[in-house]
């Protein structure tokens, strides 16, 4: 998940320059289909080291945005990759949430980019009837209601798949996750319209 498309829907605001390294769990709280429902959103740099720490990241995982952006024919090169991944990696035996696989998103980010575009609509949306997932061309930028149409979507998923009732909180361990994870980063603070918002990283989930 990347960290303006995460941002945007936590906060409502685009928020353009991060460090591309920083990696977070956000956690989030929204209302769909007139349910609380609590996120846990890991922000992915993208730069994992080994297949370990990308395969410890798609353990701890119950729904996938796979995001590419429409401008970067190599982030588009990825999705299948990951796709496969997330699939292959969720099929093991010991899944505990059925056997089902879990649900996973394709989206083509910064379609507000038109003239720097290298990946076009349609292969998205090949792409994505090959994979036979959901697909959606956004922009982080330009459109809140669009970065929320994503995690609802994974979340109607997920309550079709019947792994949660509405308004549970899966609360994880992550100290496994922590260790394999050595680039953590403290908690950190952002404004929003005068409202200070708590973005929690992984020392918030260290098990009482
Ligand atoms: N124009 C435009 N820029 C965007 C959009 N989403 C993100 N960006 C910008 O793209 C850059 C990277 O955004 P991130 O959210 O960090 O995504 P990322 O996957 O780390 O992207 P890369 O650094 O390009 O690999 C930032 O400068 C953002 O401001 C969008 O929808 N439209």
């Amino acid at each position: 998940m990347r960290s303006a498309l995460t941002v945007r829907f936590i906060t409502r605001r685009f928020i353009g320059d991060y460090d591309p390294t920083l990696e977070m769990i956000y956690r989030h709280m929204a209302v769909i289909d007139g349910e609380m429902v609590h996120f846990e959103i890991l922000d992915t740099a993208g730069q994992e080291e080994d297949s370990l720490q990308i395969e410890e990241k798609i353990k701890w995982g119950d729904g996938f945005a796979v995001v590419y952006s429409v401008t970067d024919r190599c982030s588009f090169d990825e999705v299948m990759r990951l796709c496969f991944l997330i699939n292959h990696i969720h099929s093991s035996p010991k899944r505990s949430s059925g056997s089902e696989q879990p649900p996973v998103v394709i989206v083509g980010n910064k379609k507000d980019l038109q003239f720097d575009r290298m990946v076009s609509t349609e292969d998205g949306e090949n792409l994505s009837k090959a994979l036979k997932l959901p697909f959606y061309e956004i922009s982080t930028r330009d459109s809140y209601e669009e970065t929320v149409v994503v995690f609802n979507t994974l979340y109607q998923e997920l309550m079709r798949q019947g792994h949660f009732s509405p308004g549970s909180f899966k609360r994880r361990t992550v100290s496994k996750l922590m260790e394999k994870i050595p680039k953590m980063q403290g908690s950190s603070t952002l404004n929003s319209a005068g409202r200070s918002l708590s973005f929690n990283s992984f020392r918030d989930y260290i098990p009482e």
